[in-house]
C-alpha cells in the first residue's frame, strides 16, 4: 500500500487524484487531505477515503466541522495545517494540487521530511525553483510531475542520457481565445476565458492558459525539473493537445508522448511510476483525428509568454515577482475588477518596479512575492 497526502484535495487535480485512488483501492491508502474552503466535499472525501488527518484554510472553517469529522481523524488548519499534512502524519508521497504560491512552505516541508512529491502546483517551482530542487536532491525526494508537459518530458527522458538532449519542446493549446486578434481580446469576458478548448481545470489555470501566462510557467517550471537552460526549452502550438510535449535528441531523434487529454493518465503515472497501470482514460486513435496540426508560437500575440521566459532568463526574484502579479491580477478579473488585457499589463508594470534578488533565500523570496502582490492590487 502507498500512502499519499493531497494538498487541495477538493480542486480540479485533487479530486482526480482521488478518482485514481478509487480505482486502485488495493494500492493506496490516503493518509491526509487538504482543502480551501470546500468543506462540504471535503467531509464527503473523508467518509469515502478515511484519511487519518485532515486540513481546511481558516479556524471558523475547522471549528464548523469538527463535530462532523469521525472520532480520531486530526484536524488542521491554515498555512501551518497545510505543512502538516504535507510533512506530518505518514505518507510516502504528496500530491501538490494547491493553487499558487501558497504552496511553498508545505511543499518544501514535505520534501524536508523525505516525502516524494507529486507536483502539480507549478507556482511552487515559479517562485522558488532553486531552493525547491536544492532541497529535493538534498533529501534524495523525487520531483514527479503532474503537470501534462512535464510529464511528457518526464516520460520521455526514461532511460536517455541527459547529455543526448538537444531541447525540449512544451506545446501549447493556445487557451480560450487561441483564434482572437489582440484587437477581439478587448471586450472579452470572465466567462468566455474561463471556456478552455481542450481540458476542463481550475479558474486560475485556466486564465493562465488564455493569457499564454500557463506556458510562461511551464517552461520556467521545465527549466528548473530537468535542469536545462532556457535556450533549450521551445514552445510550439498545438490546437488538439494531443501530443503533450516531446524532446528532441543529438541525433535528431524526436520522442514525443500522446494521449487523449486526461490529466488522470500524468497524475497515476506520478503515482505508479516507474511502473504503468491500467486506465480508464479514453484510448487515442490516431487514425480517427485524422490530422494534428502546429503553429509557430507568436510572442507580439502573447506578450506575457515572452515576458515569463524573460524572467526566468534574468533568475533570482523575477520569477517570484511575475508570479505574485500574476496571481493577483487573475483573481482580480475573476472578481471582474479588471478587464483581460490588464492582466498582462499589471504584470509588466510590477516587473518594470522589480528590484531583483539573485539567489533568494526563503525570507527574500516571501519578502518579494508580498511586495509584488501588495503592488499589483493597488494597480
Ligand atoms: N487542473 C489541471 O488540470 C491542472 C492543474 N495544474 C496545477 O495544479 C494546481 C492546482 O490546480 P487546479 O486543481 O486546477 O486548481 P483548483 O482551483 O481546481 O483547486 C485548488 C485547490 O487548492 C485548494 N486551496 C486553495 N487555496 C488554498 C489554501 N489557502 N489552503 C489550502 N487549500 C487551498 C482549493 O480548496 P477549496 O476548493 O476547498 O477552496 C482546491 O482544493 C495549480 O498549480 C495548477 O497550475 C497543472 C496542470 C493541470
Ligand atoms: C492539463 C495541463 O497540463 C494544463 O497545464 C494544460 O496544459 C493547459 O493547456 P494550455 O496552457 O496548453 O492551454
Ligand atoms: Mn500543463
Amino acid at each position: 500500500m502507498k500512502k499519499i497526502s493531497i494538498l487541495g484535495s477538493t480542486g480540479s487535480i485533487g479530486t482526480q487524484t482521488l478518482d485514481v485512488v478509487a480505482m486502485h483501492p488495493e494500492a493506496f491508502e490516503v493518509d491526509g487531505l487538504a482543502a480551501g474552503s470546500n468543506t462540504a466535499l471535503l467531509l464527503e472525501q473523508v467518509r469515502r477515503f478515511q484519511p487519518r488527518r485532515v486540513s481546511v484554510s481558516t479556524k471558523q472553517l475547522a471549528d464548523d466541522i469538527r463535530s462532523s469529522l469521525p472520532s480520531g481523524v486530526e484536524l488542521f488548519y491554515g498555512n501551518e495545517g497545510l505543512v502538516e499534512i504535507a510533512a506530518g502524519g505518514a505518507a510516502d508521497t504528496v500530491v501538490t494540487a494547491v493553487v499558487g504560491s501558497v504552496g511553498l512552505k508545505s511543499t518544501l516541508a514535505a520534501i524536508e521530511a523525505g516525502r516524494h512529491i507529486g507536483l502539480a502546483n507549478k507556482e511552487t517551482l515559479v517562485t522558488a525553483g532553486h531552493l525547491v530542487t536544492e532541497l529535493a536532491e538534498r533529501k534524495g525526494v523525487k520531483l514527479l510531475p503532474v503537470d501534462s508537459e512535464h510529464s511528457a518530458i518526464f516520460q520521455c527522458l526514461n532511460g536517455e542520457n541527459r547529455a543526448d538532449v538537444a531541447s525540449i519542446t512544451v506545446t501549447a493549446s493556445g487557451g480560450s481565445f487561441r483564434d482572437y486578434t489582440r484587437d477581439q481580446l478587448k471586450d472579452v469576458t470572465v466567462e468566455d476565458a474561463l471556456r478552455h478548448p481542450n481540458w476542463s481545470m481550475g479558474a486560475k489555470i485556466t486564465i493562465d492558459s488564455a493569457t499564454m501566462v500557463n506556458k510562461g510557467l511551464e517552461v520556467i517550471e521545465a527549466h528548473h525539473l530537468f535542469g536545462l537552460p532556457y535556450e533549450q526549452v521551445n514552445v510550439l502550438l498545438h490546437p488538439e493537445s494531443i501530443i503533450h510535449s516531446y524532446v528532441e535528441f543529438r541525433d535528431s531523434s524526436i520522442i514525443a508522448q500522446l494521449g487523449t487529454p486526461d490529466m488522470r493518465v500524468p497524475i497515476q503515472y506520478a503515482l505508479t511510476y516507474p511502473d504503468r497501470w491500467s486506465s480508464p482514460a479514453a484510448r487515442l486513435s490516431l487514425a480517427e483525428i485524422g490530422r494534428l496540426t502546429f503553429r509557430e508560437m507568436d510572442y507580439v500575440r502573447y506578450p506575457a509568454l515572452r515576458l515569463a521566459i524573460e524572467c526566468g532568463k534574468t533568475g533570482g526574484t523575477a520569477t517570484t515577482a511575475f508570479n505574485a502579479a500574476n496571481e493577483i491580477a487573475v483573481a482580480r478579473f475573476l472578481r471582474h475588477e479588471i478587464s483581460f488585457l490588464r492582466i498582462e499589463e499589471i504584470i509588466e508594470e510590477v516587473l518594470q518596479q522589480h528590484d531583483n534578488v539573485v539567489k533568494p533565500d526563503l525570507e527574500q523570496i516571501e519578502l518579494c512575492d508580498a511586495a509584488a502582490r501588495e503592488l499589483a492590487s493597488k494597480l
